[in-house]
């Protein structure tokens, strides 16, 4: 193991990297990920084992791949391909995954994978790595993790992917994103789901310590939600999964409104069929990753020009910094509009980053700052086309519009600068009939207004990308 990791800091993460940005370049067909799995899966003895009980309508997901149900391409198709087919059948409402070797969940992803192989190996090992994490979170299921053991990073990414958490109560087992104790950096869609897991502190100290949390210790920062002795971690996690059945729905709406914030930062960017998402998980993390690499500090306007910075500690805000900044289409901090020395970066990054989240109005060109070059870097850039708009008169429309939007009978939003037939929930940036929300699971005119109210607010807010028609580009 220690030597494997040893060949792989030698060999350079960033050269597998560089060579994988390439490769994207060069640009891969989009196929359906159902046929790319398919083809690619030559194993013959499966790693996995799956029951399906057709009177519960639970599935059980069994890794079986000793030594340590490391995540190979190999795995990982197998996995996919199992998730998948259980997502196609309608009888199958609920998922527990857990593992049948003693003492390991999962080891995460195959170091084996990540050494000595070619870029396209490399580029098919990591499209295969990002299908787990799309399809497990993306899941119409319940999901859940009975982790009988330890699950260090790849594993612990499976395990935050599911709806809950249940662990074997041994001190001994553990589980984390640790990839910065190994050298390399766990990708910023790890990062999310910790972050949506165990909330922004934790995860901060986690990712940037790699740390690797006990059972105990797992449980005391909500990494899992219960500890059970070991023989019944798979019987409290069938008898939970009979609650989280009962619950009407739960796998529809509040399931997925939670989920499609991580998954639509995913997409950013998007604009044509041709990117599947995990196109753009793949390319928006090289972004990121090659964002932050020493020597190439392309992120100077953020401050990071000294050493003792390290890497990870960059890497982690450099991240959500981007996710925060990055408008698509623009170039992406630079758009902050920083481009004078008056403007300190904090100050920038501070007012952009505020400004954004009061003022982005789906629909309208609420962030034009984006473009603004030269004097005109003032808060007028908020949308404010008049001296006379100030920023607190903004501010105050734009709080009066956020209580508006949830007044019953007013969804048409006329304060927007929307008139006519766009007085609709094209104000949330669909544009064509075609852009129904359809992942909100809503379909049509069943849907009382209030009803729809509360899930545009929550939409909009959550989904608006400005002067991006971000709705449009949610594929899955
Ligand atoms: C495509 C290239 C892209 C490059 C991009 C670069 C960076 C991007 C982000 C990378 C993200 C990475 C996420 C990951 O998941 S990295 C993997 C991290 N995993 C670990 O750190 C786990 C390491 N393993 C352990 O801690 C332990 O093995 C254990 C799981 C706790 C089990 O312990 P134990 O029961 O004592 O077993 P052993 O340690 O003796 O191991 C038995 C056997 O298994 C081999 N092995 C263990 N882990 C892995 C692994 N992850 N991949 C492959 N092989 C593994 C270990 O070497 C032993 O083999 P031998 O018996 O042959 O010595």
């Amino acid at each position: 193991m220690a030597n494997v990791l040893r060949n792989s800091a030698k060999f350079g993460f960033s050269g597998v990297l560089s060579q994988l940005s390439i490769h994207s370049r060069h640009g891969r067909e989009c196929v359906s990920p159902c046929f790319s799995l398919q083809q690619r899966n030559n194993s013959t003895s499966p790693k996995i084992k799956v029951d399906l009980d057709s009177s519960t309508g639970v599935a059980v997901l069994r890794m079986q791949s000793p030594p340590v149900n490391s995540l190979s391409l190999d795995f990982l198709t197998e996995f996919c391909i199992n998730l998948e087919k259980l997502e196609m059948d309608r009888s199958c409402r609920g998922l527990i995954i857990t593992s049948t070797l003693s003492k390991v969940f999962s080891a995460g992803l195959d170091i084996m994978e990540m050494y000595g192989k070619s870029p396209e190996r490399c580029g098919e090992f990591w499209k295969a790595v990002q299908e787990m994490w799309l399809k497990l979170y993306g899941s119409n299921m319940a999901t859940i993790a009975a982790i009988n053991g330890s699950s260090p990073a790849g594993g612990c990414l499976m395990s935050i992917g599911c709806d809950y958490r249940i662990m074997a109560d041994n001190p001994r087992y553990s589980i984390g994103l640790n990839e910065t104790q190994l050298g390399i950096v766990a990708p910023f869609w790890f990062k999310d789901t910790l972050v949506n897991t165990v909330g922004n502190r934790a995860a901060e100290l986690s990712l940037e310590l790699g740390l690797l949390y006990s059972a105990p210790d797992a449980l005391k920062i909500g990494l899992v939600d219960q500890l059970v002795p070991e023989d019944q971690v798979l019987s409290t996690a069938q008898d939970t999964m009979s609650k989280w059945l009962a619950v009407p729905g739960q796998n529809t709406l509040s399931h997925w409104l939670y989920r499609v914030r991580t998954l639509s930062l995913s997409h950013t960017g998007c604009t044509g069929s041709e990117h599947s998402p995990s196109h753009w998980l793949y390319r928006v993390r090289t972004l990121s990753l090659t964002l932050a690499v020493p020597g190439q500090n392309t992120l100077s306007h953020t401050g990071c020009t000294r050493s003792e910075h390290s890497p990870s500690h960059w890497l982690y805000r450099v991240r959500t910094l981007s996710l925060t900044l990055a408008v698509p289409g623009q170039n992406t901090l630079s758009h902050t509009g920083c481009t004078g020395s008056e403007y300190s970066p904090s100050h920038w990054l501070y007012r952009v980053r505020i400004l954004s989240l009061t003022l982005a109005v789906p629909g309208q060109n609420t962030l034009p700052h984006t473009g603004c070059t030269g004097s005109e870097h003032s808060l007028s850039h908020t949308g404010c086309t008049g001296s006379e708009h100030s920023l607190s008169h903004w501010l105050y429309r734009v709080r009066i519009l956020s209580l508006t939007l949830a007044v019953p009978g007013q969804n048409t939003l006329p304060h927007t600068g929307c008139t006519g037939s766009e007085h609709s929930l094209s104000h949330t940036g669909c544009t064509g009939s075609e852009h129904t929300l359809p992942h909100t699971g809503c379909t049509g005119s069943e849907y009382s207004l209030s009803h729809w109210l509360y899930r545009v607010r929550t939409l909009s807010l959550t989904l608006a990308v400005p002067g991006q028609n971000t709705l449009s580009q949610y594929t899955l």
